[in-house]
């Protein structure tokens, strides 16, 4: 059904805005439905985990002492960021420096919290998110932790994508290889989200916002589901 619907001859709404807001834990698939979810509606495509991860490299690179507010801040305006907006090439530099591959580091991941609980960082990043999707004349699917409470709260489909704690490691676990020990994975998946979500709630829908749970989905059938509901709200069946 979705499939006949998002054919690779369907544009859905051409020529009108389709923001579509995806929200949710570490390691419930995101990033990966996402993407798919911009390829079937061909739309632009923002990681806004990438923008988080970009700072938290360019603050480690330069120096700047993570807790000092005001410097975090200050490095956000400043940060000289590129970023793929395309489902189909991931492409992230600072600079000019190519650092997709280096922003996925476990030191990254393990300082990333800091920069994202830093508020003033966090309003020039959404600042620079709000910018994006403008310049994609609002047909963009967006994913991270705050785009359809903050980001977005106006996108005309919002979605908070859930899966058990269990399935969330497990995805995580083989997804880095089998390399990681328990510990380090529940540092990665369980106590990242702890810290982040001091600041924004990816735990709960918000009013609208329709809930996916993927624990029990494989990664195609979330894909049908993601793309199901979008249907269901854009021709109501
Ligand atoms: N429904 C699913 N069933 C099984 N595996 C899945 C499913 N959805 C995603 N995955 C896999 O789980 C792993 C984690 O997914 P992904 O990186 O997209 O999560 P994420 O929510 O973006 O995480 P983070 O916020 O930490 O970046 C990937 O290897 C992805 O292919
Ligand atoms: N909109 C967003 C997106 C991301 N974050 C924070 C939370 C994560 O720890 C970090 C990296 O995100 P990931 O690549 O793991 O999706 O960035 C946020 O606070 N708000």
């Amino acid at each position: 059904m979705t499939r006949e619907l998002f054919g690779p001859e369907t544009v859905v709404r051409p020529g009108k805005p389709l923001v579509v807001a995806i929200d949710g834990p570490s390691g419930s698939g995101k990033s990966s439905v996402s993407k798919e979810v911009a390829r079937r509606l061909k739309l632009a495509y923002l990681d806004t985990g990438a923008m988080y991860r970009a700072l938290t490299w360019y603050c480690l690179k330069t120096g700047v002492d993570l807790n000092d507010g005001a410097v975090v801040e200050q490095a956000a305006e400043d940060l000289p960021l590129e970023i793929s907006t395309s489902p189909n090439h991931e492409y992230v530099a600072v600079g000019g420096v190519d650092i997709t591959e280096d922003i996925r580091e476990p030191r990254i991941s393990s300082s990333v919290s800091a920069i994202a609980t830093t508020m003033g960082a966090r309003n020039e990043l959404i600042r620079r998110q709000r910018e994006l999707i403008d310049q994609h004349h609002h047909r963009m699917v967006v994913e991270g932790r705050d785009i359809t409470t903050v980001v977005a709260p106006n996108a005309e489909i919002r979605m908070l994508l859930t899966a058990s704690e269990e399935a969330r490691l497990r995805r995580r676990g083989i997804q880095l290889g089998g390399t990681q020990s328990k510990e380090e994975l529940a540092a990665q998946v369980i106590q990242r989200d702890a810290k982040d979500s001091t600041v924004v709630n990816f735990t709960r829908a918000a009013d609208g916002v329709v809930t996916l749970d993927s624990s029990d989905l494989d990664f195609e059938q979330t894909v049908d589901t993601a793309l199901e509901i979008v249907a269901k709200v854009i021709y109501g069946d």
